[in-house]
Protein backbone atom coordinates (compact mmCIF):
# COMPACT_ATOMS: atom_id res chain seq x y z
CA UNK A 1 0.00 0.00 0.00
CA UNK A 2 2.89 2.39 1.25
CA UNK A 3 5.04 1.32 -2.31
CA UNK A 4 1.52 2.55 -4.24
CA UNK A 5 1.43 5.03 -2.89
CA UNK A 6 5.06 6.49 -3.21
CA UNK A 7 5.09 5.14 -6.85
CA UNK A 8 1.83 7.48 -7.42
CA UNK A 9 3.72 10.49 -5.93
CA UNK A 10 6.88 9.62 -8.15
CA UNK A 11 5.01 9.51 -11.11
CA UNK A 12 3.60 13.12 -11.07
CA UNK A 13 7.02 14.63 -9.84
CA UNK A 14 8.08 12.93 -12.95
CA UNK A 15 5.42 15.34 -14.81
CA UNK A 16 6.44 18.51 -16.33
CA UNK A 17 4.83 21.11 -14.38
CA UNK A 18 2.25 23.04 -15.82
CA UNK A 19 1.51 26.32 -16.50
CA UNK A 20 -1.37 28.05 -15.29
CA UNK A 21 -2.86 31.37 -16.20
CA UNK A 22 -6.05 32.82 -14.08
CA UNK A 23 -8.47 35.22 -14.73
CA UNK A 24 -9.86 37.46 -12.05
CA UNK A 25 -11.90 40.73 -11.79
CA UNK A 26 -12.22 41.16 -8.04
CA UNK A 27 -10.91 39.78 -4.89
CA UNK A 28 -9.12 36.59 -6.25
CA UNK A 29 -9.46 34.71 -2.70
CA UNK A 30 -10.24 31.44 -5.31
CA UNK A 31 -6.94 32.35 -7.10
CA UNK A 32 -4.52 32.46 -3.91
CA UNK A 33 -5.64 29.48 -2.57
CA UNK A 34 -4.61 27.61 -5.98
CA UNK A 35 -1.47 29.89 -6.03
CA UNK A 36 -0.88 28.97 -2.43
CA UNK A 37 -1.34 25.03 -3.30
CA UNK A 38 1.12 25.54 -6.11
CA UNK A 39 3.73 26.56 -3.49
CA UNK A 40 3.01 24.07 -0.68
CA UNK A 41 3.09 21.25 -3.81
CA UNK A 42 -0.53 20.29 -3.81
CA UNK A 43 -0.59 21.38 -7.15
CA UNK A 44 2.10 20.42 -9.41
CA UNK A 45 2.06 23.52 -11.51
CA UNK A 46 3.08 27.07 -11.15
CA UNK A 47 0.77 30.37 -11.64
CA UNK A 48 2.77 32.04 -14.76
CA UNK A 49 0.48 35.14 -15.39
CA UNK A 50 -2.73 36.78 -13.83
CA UNK A 51 -5.64 38.48 -16.25
CA UNK A 52 -8.01 40.54 -15.58
CA UNK A 53 -10.42 43.31 -16.61
CA UNK A 54 -9.85 45.40 -13.42
CA UNK A 55 -6.42 46.59 -13.08
CA UNK A 56 -6.60 47.62 -9.31
CA UNK A 57 -8.56 44.39 -8.47
CA UNK A 58 -7.72 42.58 -5.20
CA UNK A 59 -6.67 39.51 -6.92
CA UNK A 60 -4.35 41.99 -9.40
CA UNK A 61 -2.77 43.71 -6.76
CA UNK A 62 -1.66 40.21 -4.82
CA UNK A 63 -0.38 38.65 -8.07
CA UNK A 64 1.87 41.93 -8.02
CA UNK A 65 2.95 41.71 -4.53
CA UNK A 66 3.83 37.61 -4.91
CA UNK A 67 6.01 38.76 -8.61
CA UNK A 68 3.25 37.03 -11.28
CA UNK A 69 2.70 39.15 -13.97
CA UNK A 70 -0.54 40.64 -14.25
CA UNK A 71 -2.31 41.46 -18.21
CA UNK A 72 -4.74 43.38 -18.65
CA UNK A 73 -7.91 42.00 -20.71
CA UNK A 74 -10.02 43.13 -22.77
CA UNK A 75 -8.70 46.54 -23.26
CA UNK A 76 -10.70 49.24 -21.17
CA UNK A 77 -13.30 51.34 -23.26
CA UNK A 78 -11.14 54.34 -24.93
CA UNK A 79 -7.82 53.44 -23.55
CA UNK A 80 -5.13 52.44 -25.18
CA UNK A 81 -4.24 49.79 -21.82
CA UNK A 82 -4.96 46.26 -22.57
CA UNK A 83 -4.43 43.33 -25.11
CA UNK A 84 -6.80 42.80 -28.23
CA UNK A 85 -8.05 38.97 -28.48
CA UNK A 86 -5.36 37.86 -31.32
CA UNK A 87 -2.65 39.76 -28.89
CA UNK A 88 -4.10 38.07 -25.68
CA UNK A 89 -2.92 34.56 -27.90
CA UNK A 90 -0.34 34.93 -28.25
CA UNK A 91 1.32 36.40 -24.99
CA UNK A 92 -0.51 33.36 -23.25
CA UNK A 93 0.93 30.90 -25.87
CA UNK A 94 4.75 33.08 -25.20
CA UNK A 95 4.12 31.90 -21.46
CA UNK A 96 3.67 28.20 -22.40
CA UNK A 97 0.27 28.27 -20.62
CA UNK A 98 -1.22 24.54 -20.25
CA UNK A 99 -4.90 25.66 -18.64
CA UNK A 100 -6.62 29.26 -17.92
CA UNK A 101 -8.59 28.81 -15.13
CA UNK A 102 -11.38 31.77 -14.85
CA UNK A 103 -11.76 32.69 -10.90
CA UNK A 104 -14.48 35.84 -10.56
CA UNK A 105 -13.66 36.90 -14.11
CA UNK A 106 -16.75 38.91 -15.29
CA UNK A 107 -16.11 38.99 -19.00
CA UNK A 108 -16.79 36.55 -21.95
CA UNK A 109 -14.19 34.78 -23.22
CA UNK A 110 -13.80 34.90 -26.63
CA UNK A 111 -14.35 32.01 -29.09
CA UNK A 112 -10.77 32.91 -30.25
CA UNK A 113 -9.60 31.71 -27.00
CA UNK A 114 -11.57 28.67 -26.28
CA UNK A 115 -10.57 27.91 -29.80
CA UNK A 116 -6.36 28.62 -29.11
CA UNK A 117 -6.80 26.21 -25.55
CA UNK A 118 -9.31 22.98 -26.64
CA UNK A 119 -10.12 21.42 -23.28
CA UNK A 120 -7.95 23.51 -21.30
CA UNK A 121 -10.23 26.68 -19.62
CA UNK A 122 -12.69 26.34 -16.93
CA UNK A 123 -14.18 28.30 -14.69
CA UNK A 124 -15.83 28.51 -11.43
CA UNK A 125 -19.59 29.00 -10.60
CA UNK A 126 -21.10 29.44 -7.39
CA UNK A 127 -24.28 27.72 -8.01
CA UNK A 128 -25.14 23.92 -9.10
CA UNK A 129 -25.55 24.56 -12.83
CA UNK A 130 -27.40 24.67 -14.62
CA UNK A 131 -29.22 25.63 -12.05
CA UNK A 132 -28.71 29.96 -11.38
CA UNK A 133 -26.52 30.54 -14.18
CA UNK A 134 -25.72 32.35 -17.47
CA UNK A 135 -25.83 36.01 -18.74
CA UNK A 136 -25.89 38.36 -15.38
CA UNK A 137 -25.57 35.89 -13.08
CA UNK A 138 -22.63 36.49 -11.03
CA UNK A 139 -21.21 37.77 -8.18
CA UNK A 140 -24.01 38.45 -5.39
CA UNK A 141 -27.10 38.29 -7.46
CA UNK A 142 -26.69 34.35 -7.81
CA UNK A 143 -26.76 33.67 -4.08
CA UNK A 144 -29.77 36.60 -3.89
CA UNK A 145 -31.77 34.40 -6.44
CA UNK A 146 -30.88 31.17 -4.66
CA UNK A 147 -31.90 32.31 -1.01
CA UNK A 148 -35.39 33.30 -2.78
CA UNK A 149 -35.88 29.94 -4.63
CA UNK A 150 -36.09 28.39 -1.69
CA UNK A 151 -33.19 25.78 -2.85
CA UNK A 152 -32.01 24.11 0.66
CA UNK A 153 -28.72 22.98 -1.33
CA UNK A 154 -26.12 25.42 -2.94
CA UNK A 155 -22.52 24.75 -4.18
CA UNK A 156 -19.84 25.25 -6.88
CA UNK A 157 -19.75 24.10 -10.10
CA UNK A 158 -16.34 23.99 -12.34
CA UNK A 159 -16.76 23.20 -15.90
CA UNK A 160 -15.31 23.53 -19.20
CA UNK A 161 -15.61 26.75 -20.90
CA UNK A 162 -16.86 26.95 -23.83
CA UNK A 163 -18.63 30.14 -26.09
CA UNK A 164 -21.17 30.67 -23.69
CA UNK A 165 -21.57 31.64 -20.31
CA UNK A 166 -21.87 28.51 -17.85
CA UNK A 167 -23.33 26.43 -20.70
CA UNK A 168 -19.38 24.22 -20.97
CA UNK A 169 -19.45 20.27 -19.40
CA UNK A 170 -19.16 20.19 -15.71
CA UNK A 171 -16.24 18.59 -14.36
CA UNK A 172 -16.73 18.92 -10.70
CA UNK A 173 -19.09 20.07 -7.99
CA UNK A 174 -19.54 20.74 -4.29
CA UNK A 175 -22.68 21.11 -2.07
CA UNK A 176 -23.16 23.49 1.12
CA UNK A 177 -26.65 23.70 2.68
CA UNK A 178 -28.94 26.56 2.68
CA UNK A 179 -29.77 27.78 5.86
CA UNK A 180 -33.03 28.85 7.13
CA UNK A 181 -31.46 32.63 8.36
CA UNK A 182 -29.08 32.53 5.70
CA UNK A 183 -28.37 35.78 4.00
CA UNK A 184 -26.54 36.58 0.57
CA UNK A 185 -23.39 37.27 3.14
CA UNK A 186 -23.70 34.50 5.30
CA UNK A 187 -24.25 32.20 2.14
CA UNK A 188 -21.59 33.52 0.15
CA UNK A 189 -18.76 32.92 2.66
CA UNK A 190 -20.32 29.13 3.26
CA UNK A 191 -19.78 28.21 -0.12
CA UNK A 192 -16.55 30.23 -1.04
CA UNK A 193 -14.94 27.71 1.39
CA UNK A 194 -16.04 24.97 -0.69
CA UNK A 195 -14.80 26.78 -4.07
CA UNK A 196 -11.89 26.91 -2.43
CA UNK A 197 -11.29 23.04 -1.88
CA UNK A 198 -12.86 22.52 -4.95
CA UNK A 199 -10.68 24.60 -7.48
CA UNK A 200 -7.58 23.14 -6.01
CA UNK A 201 -8.75 19.65 -5.92
CA UNK A 202 -9.68 20.28 -9.57
CA UNK A 203 -5.75 22.44 -10.10
CA UNK A 204 -4.28 19.54 -8.60
CA UNK A 205 -6.16 16.93 -10.92
CA UNK A 206 -5.69 18.56 -14.03
CA UNK A 207 -1.64 19.04 -13.26
CA UNK A 208 -1.74 15.40 -12.94
CA UNK A 209 -2.99 14.93 -16.44
CA UNK A 210 -5.93 13.20 -15.23
CA UNK A 211 -8.84 14.26 -17.16
CA UNK A 212 -10.56 11.47 -19.28
CA UNK A 213 -13.26 13.17 -21.73
CA UNK A 214 -16.13 10.76 -22.10
CA UNK A 215 -17.42 10.46 -25.89
CA UNK A 216 -20.48 12.64 -24.88
CA UNK A 217 -18.30 15.81 -24.39
CA UNK A 218 -18.27 15.02 -20.47
CA UNK A 219 -14.54 15.34 -18.60
CA UNK A 220 -14.48 12.95 -15.89
CA UNK A 221 -11.68 12.19 -13.15
CA UNK A 222 -9.68 9.62 -12.67
CA UNK A 223 -8.88 8.02 -9.16
CA UNK A 224 -5.66 8.71 -7.94
CA UNK A 225 -5.94 5.70 -5.67
CA UNK A 226 -7.82 3.44 -8.45
CA UNK A 227 -6.58 4.12 -12.08
CA UNK A 228 -10.01 2.13 -13.13
CA UNK A 229 -12.11 4.62 -11.16
CA UNK A 230 -13.19 7.70 -12.17
CA UNK A 231 -15.95 10.13 -11.27
N1 LIG B 1 -16.97 31.97 -22.92
C1 LIG B 1 -17.19 32.02 -21.58
N2 LIG B 1 -16.76 33.09 -20.87
C2 LIG B 1 -16.96 33.13 -19.51
C3 LIG B 1 -17.66 32.10 -18.86
C4 LIG B 1 -18.11 30.98 -19.64
O1 LIG B 1 -18.72 30.01 -19.11
N3 LIG B 1 -17.85 30.98 -20.99
N4 LIG B 1 -17.92 32.17 -17.48
C5 LIG B 1 -17.83 33.52 -16.92
C6 LIG B 1 -17.99 33.54 -15.43
N5 LIG B 1 -19.41 33.72 -15.11
C7 LIG B 1 -20.06 32.73 -14.43
O2 LIG B 1 -19.48 31.75 -13.95
C8 LIG B 1 -20.10 34.89 -15.53
C9 LIG B 1 -19.45 36.10 -15.47
C10 LIG B 1 -20.11 37.26 -15.88
C11 LIG B 1 -21.42 37.20 -16.35
C12 LIG B 1 -22.10 38.45 -16.84
O3 LIG B 1 -23.31 38.47 -17.00
N6 LIG B 1 -21.29 39.52 -17.06
C13 LIG B 1 -21.85 40.82 -17.46
C14 LIG B 1 -20.76 41.90 -17.35
C15 LIG B 1 -20.36 42.10 -15.88
C16 LIG B 1 -19.33 43.24 -15.72
O4 LIG B 1 -18.70 43.65 -16.73
O5 LIG B 1 -19.15 43.68 -14.57
C17 LIG B 1 -22.32 40.78 -18.90
O6 LIG B 1 -21.73 40.05 -19.73
O7 LIG B 1 -23.24 41.56 -19.17
C18 LIG B 1 -22.08 35.99 -16.40
C19 LIG B 1 -21.44 34.82 -15.98
C20 LIG B 1 -16.56 34.23 -17.36
N7 LIG B 1 -16.48 34.19 -18.81
N1 LIG C 1 -20.54 33.79 -12.46
C1 LIG C 1 -19.22 34.00 -11.99
C2 LIG C 1 -19.20 34.15 -10.49
O1 LIG C 1 -20.16 34.59 -9.87
N2 LIG C 1 -18.05 33.77 -9.91
C3 LIG C 1 -17.90 33.88 -8.48
O2 LIG C 1 -17.19 35.08 -8.16
C4 LIG C 1 -16.55 34.85 -6.88
C5 LIG C 1 -15.11 35.28 -7.01
O3 LIG C 1 -14.53 35.30 -5.73
P1 LIG C 1 -12.93 35.48 -5.59
O4 LIG C 1 -12.55 36.66 -6.46
O5 LIG C 1 -12.74 35.73 -4.12
O6 LIG C 1 -12.30 34.18 -6.06
C6 LIG C 1 -16.67 33.35 -6.58
O7 LIG C 1 -17.70 33.11 -5.64
C7 LIG C 1 -17.05 32.76 -7.92
O8 LIG C 1 -17.80 31.56 -7.83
Amino acid sequence: MVFNLIEREVAVIQLRKKKIAVFVSGGGSNFRSIYEATLEGIVHGEVAVLVTNKDDCGGAKYAREQGIPVILFPKAKNSSEGLSEEDLVDVLRAYNIDFILLAGYLKLIPTELVRAFPRSIFNIHPSLLPAFGGKGYYGIKVHKTVIVSGARYYGPTIHHVDDHYDTGRILAQGVVPVLANDTAETLAARVLQEEHKLYVEVAAVLCEERIVWREDGVPLIRSKEDPDHYK
